[in-house]
């Protein structure tokens, strides 16, 4: 039996920014009626939380409160035209409205309080969007006022805000980055270029997805994506296999950045209260720094190689994304540096595994579970296999385009379940206006790309998973129909969105088409476990596990077994 063979084989942050901002509204439970949002009254009421309960009573420190809250609101610009939100404990305002899942909770507030909602996480004065107009107005009209960013304490370790693109602000330096990639690593021929790569690490996957299910029956899923899609970026930027599951160092390379993305996802309450920024109470900062600390060293270590070997004229005709980088000259105008130093070399690689790996991996374990969710629709996606790429053949990417249902089916995944939910926290770089509310300037944007993916307003039967729905429209993910962007909009959106497609559709028509796919003994499709996990992207709580059959019986390729 054999699988299309040949000889070998996602900060997010979305934790919440600092800083403490003097235009807080509210400094404690004391707030602007919600039934009068952006109304400029100084009456207040008593939090809605706890309205009414005994267990109140006025102390000498809500009083100061109150007269420094009311202080404020007088120097402070616009703040009584804020957007309508809930009222906050003091000191913590909002941060327990979050709770576990934030992108639900938020879902929620919207439900209540409209499309634009303010809220204050601890010191944070934050804005959350749920809707396709509101999200049409910031990325048509406020792009470039929203393109700063938010900085989590966990991503000041080792200084990786300060190389980063990701997390890098808006200027120069960020924009320098952004064109590198744009014009030199995900451009359609240089992507064109890498396929060879990319159906390599896949064919990979497939195998080892086999061995592994002959030895245990059963496998689990995400672990081999992640494995794939971690090669295909070590493939275009090293060109190097760096993990398969025999080998120990790429394994470890691999667990490192495994272990940084962990902690970048984690609550930290030093984002809300600078002031313990010192104290690092979880002790984030400093995990994070031992962490990524190793992550950084295993990547120098390909750079220095390179280095050495390029000094040597070794591999010469290597032309990859560290050659770009290690290659590149800056015009030194308008702050542009001369070069990308090392350090920052280093964090880029960190960075692009870091953004590619888990949200690859999620979306095709979500897609995966809604197809065995829907038998129907793996039927139908089966059959377009068959006929657009033949029953013992491969899938090449020049069929993407022809694979209609395999692109509704990703479409729907990711209207569903965008493994960045909030995208990454987008922050106001000066006051503004912002559909007839004041916006202080370092106010954090947060855009629930899950609740407008959700909404009925934008998507008939919201909740169903239904592809077809994408033939009746021309919407896709590109970032100008504002109702589904699963990859963001504006200056910020996905660097790796070319990528992402190929890899996304290639990977997805792979597995159906090499595979039948049936749950564990025991689980029916109704029974399956849909609950999520959010940390730096959004996961399946618990991992999808599937037992294979092998379908394709390729021709002109090695024996698998
Ligand atoms: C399913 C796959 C992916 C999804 C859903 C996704 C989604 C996103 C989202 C939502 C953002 C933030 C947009 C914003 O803040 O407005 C983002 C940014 C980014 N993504 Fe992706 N991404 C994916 C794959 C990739 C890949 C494969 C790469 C690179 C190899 C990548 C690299 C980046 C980078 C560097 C940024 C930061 C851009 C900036 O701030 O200027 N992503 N992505």
């Amino acid at each position: 039996m054999t699988v299309c063979d040949v000889d070998e084989v996602e900060v997010w942050e979305c934790s919440v920014g600092t800083g403490w901002n003097p235009r807080d509204r509210d400094l404690n439970r004391l707030e602007p009626s919600a039934s009068s949002p952006g109304s400029s009254s100084s009456a207040f009421q008593v939090s809605s939380k706890h309205d009414g309960h005994p267990w109140y009573s006025w102390g000498t420190l809500d009083i100061m409160l109150l007269l420094l809250a009311t202080n404020m609101k007088k120097a402070s610009v616009g703040a009584n035209q804020l957007p309508p939100g809930p009222p906050g404990w003091p000191v913590f305002g909002n941060i327990f409205d979050l709770g576990a899942m934030p992108h639900i909770s938020l879902s929620s507030l919207s439900k209540k309080y409209g499309p634009v909602v303010w809220l204050r996480l601890g010191t944070v004065n934050t804005m959350l969007l749920s809707s396709a107009e509101a999200a049409t107005e910031m990325f048509k009209n406020h792009d470039l006022t929203f393109s700063g960013r938010n900085i989590s304490e966990a991503m000041r370790a080792c200084s990786y805000n300060q190389g980063s693109m990701a997390l890098g602000q808006h200027g120069p330096y960020w924009r320098m980055l952004r064109r590198i990639c744009t014009t030199e690593l995900f451009t359609n021929n240089r992507i064109n270029e890498t396929e060879q790569l990319r159906t390599k690490c896949i064919d990979n996957m497939l195998r080892w997805m086999w061995d592994e299910s002959k030895k245990t029956g059963s496998i689990e899923l995400a672990w081999f994506v992640s494995l794939m899609s971690f090669n295909v970026v070590g493939n275009v930027m090293l060109s190097e296999d760096l993990v398969d599951p025999q080998s120990k160092e790429g394994d470890e390379f691999f667990k490192s950045i495994s272990r940084t993305i962990e902690w970048g996802g984690k609550p930290n309450v030093a984002d809300f209260f600078p002031f313990l920024q010192w104290l690092d109470p979880q002790r984030i900062k400093k995990n994070m720094t031992r962490d990524m600390g190793h992550s950084l060293d295993f990547a120098s270590r390909f750079v220095k190689q390179r280095i050495l070997d390029r000094q040597s004229k070794k591999n010469s005709t290597k032309v990859d994304f560290l050659d770009v980088m290690l290659d590149f000259q800056g015009n030194q105008k308008d702050g542009e540096p001369a070069d990308i130093s090392e350090k920052n070399i280093n964090i880029m690689i960190l960075e692009l595994f870091t953004a590619s790996t888990d949200t690859t991996t999620s979306t095709i374990e979500w897609a995966m579970t809604e197809l065995l969710r829907n038998p129907g629709v793996m039927k139908k996606v089966q059959e377009e296999l068959h006929q657009v790429v033949g029953q013992n053949k491969c899938i090449e990417e020049s069929k993407i385009g022809d694979l209609h249902y395999l692109q509704a089916i990703l479409k729907e995944t990711l209207r569903l379940h965008p493994p960045v939910p909030l995208l990454v926290p987008h922050r106001a770089m000066e006051d503004t206006k912002f559909m007839s509310y004041s916006i202080p300037k370092d106010t954090q944007i947060l855009v629930n790309v899950w609740a407008i993916g959700r909404d009925p307003v934008s998507w008939d039967d919201p909740l169903s998973f239904k592809p077809e729905r994408f033939f009746r429209s021309n919407t896709d993910y590109k970032g100008h129909h504002f109702q589904f962007i699963p990859f963001g909009a504006g200056r910020r959106m996905c660097v790796g969105l070319p990528l992402a497609h190929r890899m996304l559709h290639l990977a997805l028509g792979s597995l159906i088409h090499s595979f039948e796919w049936a749950l564990e003994d025991g689980i029916t499709p109704e029974m399956m476990d849909m609950r999520e996990r959010l940390g730096i992207t959004l996961r399946k709580a618990d991992p999808l596990k599937v037992v294979l059959k092998l379908r394709l019986v390729q021709e002109n390729h090695d024996t698998v077994n």
